[in-house]
C-alpha cells in the first residue's frame, strides 16, 4: 500500500452541524450530575485480566463506600463470573444497601436479555441497561447493512421484551423490583440526531416510564470531535427529545482525543443529567471519562459532588491493586505530582501563598499560586506539595525547613542554605528527600558535636558596678550602650577558658568576650523568633545570627550563619553565636585561627565568682553540652 504523504486526509474530518440558538456556552454547571460507577462494567471489560467474583466484590463495596449510589455491576450475559456475582449481590442479605441500584447491561439479543432477567431475579432495585449500536458505520459494517427501520424495530422489540421480563412480569417476585430501565443507542456521537431522537422517542414509547424516567445514555462511544460538538449535540436532544421531563439525559464519554473530561462539563451544561463512567479514566482504549477528576472538578466550582475522595490514598491503591494498572503520576488530583511543585519559583509562590493564607480566616476561599486545590481536602498533608531538586530555589528548602523544624527561616539565610542545597542536588544529581534537606540544614548551622567552641557555663548580669575600663578594649561596650556584663568558660578545641565581656545584650556581651580570645566578629544580622504554637508548653526561642570574622587588617570574610534553638531566648541566641563562631573558627580561619587560639597563654578554668549585685542570673542549660 502506498504511503500516505499527509495522513490527515485520511480523516474525514468535522461534519457540519449547525446549532444556531445554542444556550451552553452561557451556562455553568449548578449541581452535582446523578453518577453511574461503570468500573464493574466497562472498566472491568477493558482489563487484560477481568476481575474474578471477590475483586468484584472489594470494588463494590469501594464504590459503595466512597459514595455511589448507581452502580453498573455486571454484563451477567458475559460470562459465568459476571453471572455469579450479580446473584451474589442479590442474594447476601445486607449486601446492597437501600439505596444503592444495580445496574446491569445487555445487546439487543433475546437470549442474552433472558439470561439478564434471570440474573436479576429478586433484586431490589436495578436499572436494566440495554444497548444498541445506531451509527452508519455500525450498522453498515457490524450489522451487515441494517437499516435505521430495521435498527430501530430490533430496539423497540427488545425494549417490549425486557418490560415483560421486568416490570410486566406475571411473577410477582419480580414485580416486586424497583425496575429503570436504560435505553443507549451506542455510537450516539456518530449518529445523525434527528434519528438518535426518532429511535429513543420510539423505545420510550415501548417502555412507557412511569414513576422512574426513562435513561437515555448518549455515548461518545468513540471520541470524535471536540467537547463543543458533543454538547451541541446533547443540547439538541434535550431541547427535541418528546416529555423531556420523562427521561434522564445521560452522557457516557470515552477518552479517544483527550477530552472527555471537558466534553462531560460542557455536556452537562447542555443540559445532561447523569454522567456515567470509570474512576481514573479506566475503560476500553484511552479510557471512560475519568470520575475522580470530574468529581473533584465540581470542588473548584463550588459544588459538592457528593462522592468521598476524602482519603484518595485508600481509592488508589484499592483501585491499582484490582486492575493492575497505576494511577500517572500526573494524573488530575490522584496523580503524586498533581499538587507538588519542583521548580523554584512554584515554590517560592507556594510559600509565600501558604503564609498568606495562615493569617486568613478558615473559610476564606482558596487562592493560591501554582495549587488549583487544597491537598488536604483529598487527604494528603502539604508535605509532598514542594519537593527539592536542582530546579528548586531557596523558598522550596526553606519550606521543608519549616515544615520539619518549625523554623521560618529568615529570607538572607534562605538565599544563603539554597546555595547549600543546590550543591548537593548537583553533586548528588536527584531529588533531595525532606530529611536530607533537613541534615543539609543542621550540619551548616546546628551545634556540631565536636564543635571547637562550647560555651561550658556562663552567668549574665546587669549592673553599674563593672567598670568597662577594666576590661580589655574588644571586650568593652561602646558608649551610652546598656551594659551587660558576661562571665562564662568557654572551651576552645577542648580547653577551658575562663571569658567576660561587656555588651549592651547577651550575644554582644559575648561577641566581646570571643574578641577578648582573638576572634574578631561582627554581628551582621540577628533575628529570634517563637518556634511553635503560641500559648502553649512546646514553645521555644530559636535565634538566626549572621556575623563575619574581621581579619587583622580590618576586612571582613564571607559571612556565616548560625542558628540556635532553645527554652530561654537569650540563650537561643547564644548558641546561634557560638554555632557560627565555631562555623568562622573552622572554615575561614583553618589552621592559623586555630593556631592563634592555642598559642594564646590561658588559664585553668577557675570557678567565676558572681557579686551580690546580680540583676539577671542565667545558668547555661545542659543541653548545651
Ligand atoms: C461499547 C461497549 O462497550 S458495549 C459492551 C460491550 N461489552 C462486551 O462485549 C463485553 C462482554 N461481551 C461478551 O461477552 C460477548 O461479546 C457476548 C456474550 C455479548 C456475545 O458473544 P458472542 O455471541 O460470541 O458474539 P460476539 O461478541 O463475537 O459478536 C457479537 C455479535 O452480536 C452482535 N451485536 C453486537 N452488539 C450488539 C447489540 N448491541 N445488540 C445486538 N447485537 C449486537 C454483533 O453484530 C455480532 O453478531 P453476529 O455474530 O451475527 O455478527
Ligand atoms: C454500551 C455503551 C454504554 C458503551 O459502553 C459505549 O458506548 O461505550
Amino acid at each position: 500500500m502506498p504511503m500516505l504523504k499527509d495522513p490527515s486526509r485520511k480523516y474525514r474530518g468535522p461534519k457540519p452541524f449547525r446549532l444556531p440558538d445554542r444556550e451552553w456556552p452561557d451556562k455553568t454547571i449548578a449541581k452535582a450530575p446523578r453518577w453511574l460507577n461503570t468500573d464493574l462494567r466497562d472498566g472491568n471489560q477493558s482489563l487484560a485480566n477481568p476481575l474474578d467474583g471477590e475483586q468484584k466484590l472489594r470494588f463494590f463495596n469501594l464504590l459503595v463506600e466512597i459514595g455511589y449510589k448507581e452502580i453498573e455491576v455486571s454484563f451477567p450475559a458475559a460470562s459465568q463470573i459476571d453471572f455469579d456475582f450479580t446473584r451474589h449481590l442479590i442474594e447476601t442479605p445486607g449486601q446492597v444497601p437501600e439505596d444503592v441500584v444495580l445496574q446491569v447491561i445487555s445487546p439487543c439479543r433475546m437470549d442474552l436479555i433472558k439470561r439478564t432477567a434471570q440474573a436479576l431475579y429478586g433484586a431490589k432495585k436495578v436499572i436494566f441497561h440495554l444497548y444498541l449500536a445506531t451509527s452508519e458505520c455500525f450498522r453498515r459494517i457490524v450489522f451487515n447493512n441494517m437499516t435505521e427501520d430495521e435498527t430501530l424495530t430490533l430496539a423497540v422489540e427488545c425494549t417490549k421484551y425486557v418490560r415483560s421480563l421486568t416490570k410486566d412480569s406475571p411473577d410477582p417476585v419480580v414485580r416486586a423490583t424497583e425496575w429503570q430501565y436504560q435505553f443507549t443507542p451506542e455510537t450516539f456521537s456518530d449518529t445523525s440526531l434527528e434519528y438518535s431522537i426518532k429511535l429513543c422517542n420510539a423505545v420510550k414509547e415501548a417502555w412507557e416510564p412511569t414513576t422512574h424516567p426513562i435513561i437515555f445514555n448518549l455515548p461518545a462511544t468513540v471520541e470524535l470531535s471536540t467537547p463543543n460538538v458533543y454538547a451541541d449535540q446533547i443540547e439538541y436532544f434535550c431541547k427535541h427529545i418528546s416529555e423531556r421531563e420523562k427521561v434522564c439525559v445521560s452522557l457516557h464519554p470515552h477518552n479517544d482525543r483527550g477530552c472527555a473530561v471537558a466534553a462531560s462539563e460542557l455536556a452537562q451544561m447542555a443540559g445532561a443529567d447523569r454522567v456515567e463512567g470509570c474512576l481514573f479514566g479506566n475503560g476500553e482504549r484511552t479510557g471512560n471519562v475519568d470520575l475522580v477528576t470530574l468529581a473533584l472538578n465540581l470542588y473548584t466550582q463550588g459544588i459538592s459532588p457528593g462522592i468521598d475522595f476524602s482519603d484518595i490514598s485508600k481509592v488508589i491503591s484499592t483501585v491499582e491493586d484490582l486492575t493492575k494498572i497505576p494511577v500517572h503520576p500526573r494524573q488530575p488530583y490522584g496523580g503524586q505530582f498533581a499538587v507538588c511543585a519542583f521548580s523554584g519559583s512554584h515554590q517560592d509562590a507556594i510559600k509565600k501563598g501558604f503564609q498568606a493564607r495562615k493569617k486568613l480566616a478558615h473559610d476564606d476561599h482558596w487562592v493560591m499560586p501554582y495549587l488549583p486545590f487544597d491537598s488536604q481536602d483529598i487527604g494528603r498533608t502539604y508535605e509532598a506539595v514542594i519537593r527539592v531538586n536542582s530546579q528548586s530555589g531557596k523558598g522550596g528548602a526553606a519550606w521543608i525547613i519549616l515544615q520539619h523544624l518549625n523554623l521560618d527561616i529568615p529570607h538572607r539565610l534562605q538565599q544563603r542554605f539554597s546555595k547549600i542545597v543546590q550543591n548537593h542536588t548537583e553533586t548528588v544529581n536527584r531529588e533531595l528527600q525532606p530529611a536530607e534537606v533537613v541534615k543539609l540544614f543542621e550540619d551548616a548551622y546546628f551545634q556540631k558535636p565536636d564543635s571547637p567552641i562550647r560555651l561550658v557555663s556562663y552567668r549574665i548580669r546587669t549592673d553599674s558596678t563593672t567598670s568597662n575600663e577594666k576590661l580589655p578594649i574588644t571586650n568593652r561596650a561602646t558608649e551610652g550602650q546598656k551594659r551587660l556584663h558576661f562571665e562564662g568558660i568557654i572551651a576552645l578545641n577542648g580547653v577551658e577558658t575562663p571569658i567576660e565581656g561587656v555588651g549592651e545584650s547577651a550575644v554582644s556581651s559575648l561577641v566581646n568576650c570571643l574578641g577578648g580570645l582573638g576572634v574578631d566578629v561582627t554581628i551582621n544580622y540577628f533575628k529570634e523568633q517563637a518556634v511553635g504554637s503560641e500559648g502553649t508548653n512546646n514553645t521555644k526561642a530559636a535565634a538566626y545570627i549572621e556575623c563575619s570574622l574581621v581579619t587583622k587588617k580590618g576586612s571582613k570574610r564571607e559571612p556565616v550563619w548560625g542558628v540556635g534553638i532553645h527554652e530561654d531566648v537569650v540563650q537561643a541566641g547564644l548558641v546561634a553565636l557560638l554555632n557560627a563562631t565555631s562555623s568562622v573558627y573552622e572554615s575561614q580561619l583553618g589552621n592559623t585561627a586555630r593556631l592563634n587560639l592555642i598559642t594564646r597563654p590561658r588559664r585553668k578554668s577557675s570557678p567565676i565568682k558572681v557579686p551580690s549585685t546580680t540583676v539577671t542570673v542565667l545558668e547555661l542549660c545542659s543541653d548545651m553540652d
